[in-house]
């Protein structure tokens, strides 16, 4: 799938590490560090704006390796980029961790996934079709 892509950062074009694997890696595009205290959030920049087309849209999503070695993940995980965001890419970090943490410039701080999604119509109805599962859930199931 092509798509549209203008790069105002200093790095770059996101590549996937692998040709099986989903994510892009994304790329903090800053003029100063930025350093994360516990709990605290920032918007990082990527440079990177994009024209996807009309029935997808992109996550953004936290990187395992920074959010097991330093808390550091995506807060509104999976960030939702709309097929028409004309806009920069941003990603919402947060340190979950109990140290800070520093972003350097050109640091993969996060992975995208372009991904597909229906368009739906709800049909409003009075009833819904019973299921095994019925109404449970939040655990309904048990540990085991
Ligand atoms: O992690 C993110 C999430 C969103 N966006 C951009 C692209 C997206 O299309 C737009 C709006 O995002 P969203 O719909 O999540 O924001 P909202 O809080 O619902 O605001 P809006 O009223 O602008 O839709 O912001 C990002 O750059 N990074």
């Amino acid at each position: 799938m092509i798509v549209k892509v203008v790069n105002k950062s200093k790095h770059q074009l996101p590549e996937y590490q692998t040709e099986s694997s989903a994510g892009l890696d994304l790329r903090a595009n800053i003029e100063d560090k930025i350093t994360l205290k516990p709990l605290q959030r920032a918007l990082v920049p990527t440079g990177l704006f994009m024209e996807l087309a009309q029935g997808h849209e992109a996550q953004i999503r936290p990187r395992s390796g920074l959010a097991y070695k330093h808390g550091i993940t995506v807060l509104n995980s999976p960030g939702t980029i709309d097929a028409d965001y004309r806009g920069e890419i941003k990603i919402l970090l947060v340190n979950l961790s109990e140290e800070e943490f520093v972003i350097e410039d050109g640091e993969r701080v996060a992975q995208m996934v372009i991904a597909k999604h229906e368009q739906i119509q709800w049909l409003p109805v009075d009833t819904l079709e019973d299921s095994t599962r019925s109404a449970g859930g939040f655990g309904s199931t048990g540990k085991k």
